[in-house]
């Protein structure tokens, strides 16, 4: 009989070594060593995972720059991926802006220079027609994908097959936040060309060197992939990330209903954003059906943001028309209005009428400026992905016209920032509400501290990997989402003191994901998307899919 709790495998000497999900380097116990064909292969000393964090940590610490940390952490999680893990645990709030926003996206501006090892899978239209030998040529289990084109990578454009970084940047936070076991986690890049030029003219650029596809050849390809995925992982949850603004939502309402899938750009960041608006609202003391919310960038992350606020305000008593006459989305061209005629189809539902605005914003193409003066909203949000667009002039009216103004710069990275949280809350004299998509520090402003929340998608899309995971549900619906909104804004410190921060902060990331997994699993169970079963149930499936990095005794085995 072998113990089980013992992790077994056919691999011994270098192989062993090589392969990340098993590699306990320097960890290997002297029995493991003789078992598994390993000595003389490691320095003699062995350590434990303890010691090896501390080991490592001082070689991330020591790192002159941003990148080169990265570049240390992205080496160690294809060496060690338990060590990587622990260390991010121990290091989260650290590690975070090195692995994630605002460093990956250097990362995958530099993804050709900086490509060292596979990961994951690169599907690249040109071989569409092996797209199932490609699936087949990675591991057998996988229950979660991050997949993008990298055609809107961050607020940085297209990066072509760069756009990977983002992928396993976000499967690395699914493991590290959301307990989910890096051996079930898939990043995949379809490449469908880049029209970044800089890339095209790059020698050493490792993606197809072609302009994009787009129209029937870009939606054939992606059903080619998405049929192929039911077809060997029919039970996967697959995030879409990064896509550009006229294929995030088709892509997304042509599959939500056919595969377990949701848009983190559109959905995770709707519910981040709808959850630090509800604190926002607990803070300020304001019911949110009571607010203007204007937006400067109407894109994917925009209108996704508007429509989970509508359903909020639409489930505390608004009807749907009410809601939307309370949203203000102000893109490229202005303020969008029943007035404009190439609208892509989900803006046009967040269209004002323009027969019913006033007069100074009725024969012009109204920009955030003008809508801040004549509408005077309560909140606004940037998801324009450009920076600055947050003028001093425009921040200094919001604070004229609210004693408390609401304002969210949401784009990432930092480098696209509508106003960084110094500037606002200096041209607010502190009074601004503030969150940012990236990490800022605390502002200090006339002898006080103002923390600055993260509202970011980290907060949701581990909950959802999770509490599909535990529950087995077969879509992500609205309600799903809703619920992981509320439960945001419950776990933050703002719901029990208005002066306190907006959202949880990043040492309890990891316990409000376990509460977002319970409830939006809950949620699953009563629409009958998922087995309904008892919270305890749920509870007790959460602990026990909760993976934890951490070393069992490794065994050869026996054939
Ligand atoms: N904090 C978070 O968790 C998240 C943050 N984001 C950030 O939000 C940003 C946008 O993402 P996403 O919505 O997916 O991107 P999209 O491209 O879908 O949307 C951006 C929109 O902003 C518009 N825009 C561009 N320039 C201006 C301008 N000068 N004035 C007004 N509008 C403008 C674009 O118009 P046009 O198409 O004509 O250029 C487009 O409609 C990115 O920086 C991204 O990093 C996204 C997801 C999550
Ligand atoms: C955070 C994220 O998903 C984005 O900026 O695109
Ligand atoms: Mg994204």
């Amino acid at each position: 009989m072998q113990p089980v709790d013992h992790t077994y495998t056919a691999l011994n000497g270098r192989l062993l070594l090589e392969n990340s999900l098993l590699n306990k380097g320097t960890a290997f116990t002297h029995e493991e060593r003789t078992e598994l064909d390993l000595h003389g292969l490691l320095p003699p000393r062995i350590e434990t995972l303890e010691e090896q964090c501390h080991r490592a940590y001082k070689s991330f610490s020591i790192k002159p720059t941003p990148i080169l940390k990265h570049i240390y952490l992205r080496a160690l999680q294809d060496t060690n991926e338990t060590l990587f893990y622990a260390l991010l645990q121990r290091h989260l709030q650290e590690v975070l802006p090195i692995i994630y926003t605002p460093v990956v996206g250097q990362a995958c501006q530099r993804f050709s220079d900086l490509y060292r090892r596979p990961r994951g899978l690169f599907i690249a239209y040109p071989d569409r027609e092996h797209m199932d030998a490609m699936l087949a040529n990675f591991r057998r289990n996988v229950e979660v994908i991050v997949v993008t084109d990298g055609e809107r990578v961050l607020g940085l454009g297209d990066q072509g097959i760069g756009g990977m970084g983002i992928c396993i940047g976000k499967l690395s936070l699914y493991s590290a936040v959301g307990g989910v076991t890096p051996n079930l986690t898939l990043p995949i890049t379809l490449d469908c060309g880049t029209n970044n030029q800089e890339l095209l003219d790059d020698p050493n650029y490792l993606g197809w060197r072609h302009n994009r596809i787009d129209d029937d050849a870009y939606y054939e390809f992606v059903d080619m992939f998405i049929q192929a995925v039911k077809r060997r992982w029919p039970n996967v949850l697959l995030q879409f990330e990064d896509f550009a603004i006229h294929h995030a939502t088709p892509l997304l309402e042509k599959y939500r209903d056919e595969i377990c899938s949701f848009n983190d750009d559109i959905q995770g960041t709707a519910a981040v954003a709808a959850g630090t608006l509800l604190s926002a609202a607990q803070s300020i003391g304001k019911s949110i059906t009571d607010m203007r919310v204007a937006f400067l960038g109407a894109g994917s992350s925009g209108c996704g943001i508007a429509e989970q606020i509508i359903r909020l305000m639409v489930n505390r008593g608004l009807s749907d028309e009410e809601a939307r006459s309370r949203f203000y989305m102000v893109d490229r061209h202005g303020l969008l209005t029943d007035n404009m005629t190439e609208l892509h189809t989900f803006q046009q539902k967040l269209v004002q009428q323009s027969a019913s605005l006033p007069d100074a914003l009725q024969n012009q193409s109204a920009f955030l400026k003008d809508v801040v003066e004549h509408i005077k909203p309560d909140v606004i949000i940037g998801v324009s992905g450009q920076p600055g667009l947050f003028t001093q002039e425009i921040v200094e009216m919001m604070a004229r016209n609210h004693e408390r103004p609401i304002i969210f710069a949401l784009s990432n990275p930092i480098s696209q920032v509508e106003a960084t949280p110094e500037d606002i809350i200096h041209w607010t004299e502190g009074r601004a509400v503030v969150a940012t998509g990236s990490p800022f520090a605390p502002v200090e402003y006339n002898g006080r501290q103002y923390p600055i929340a993260q509202c970011n998608n980290i907060y949701i899309f581990p909950g959802l990997g999770l509490s599909v995971m535990a529950s087995g549900a077969t879509r992500i619906s609205d309600g799903m989402l809703d619920k992981a909104v509320e439960t945001l804004a419950k776990a933050a410190p703002s719901a029990m003191d208005p002066n306190g921060a907006l959202l949880p902060s990043m040492e309890n990331i990891q316990q409000v994901t376990r509460d977002i997994a319970l409830y939006v699993a809950m949620q699953s169970g009563a629409e009958g998307l998922s087995p309904e079963l008892s919270e305890e149930e749920l509870k007790n499936r959460i602990q026990a899919r909760f993976w934890e990095p951490t070393y069992r005794r490794m065994a050869r085995t026996v054939v």
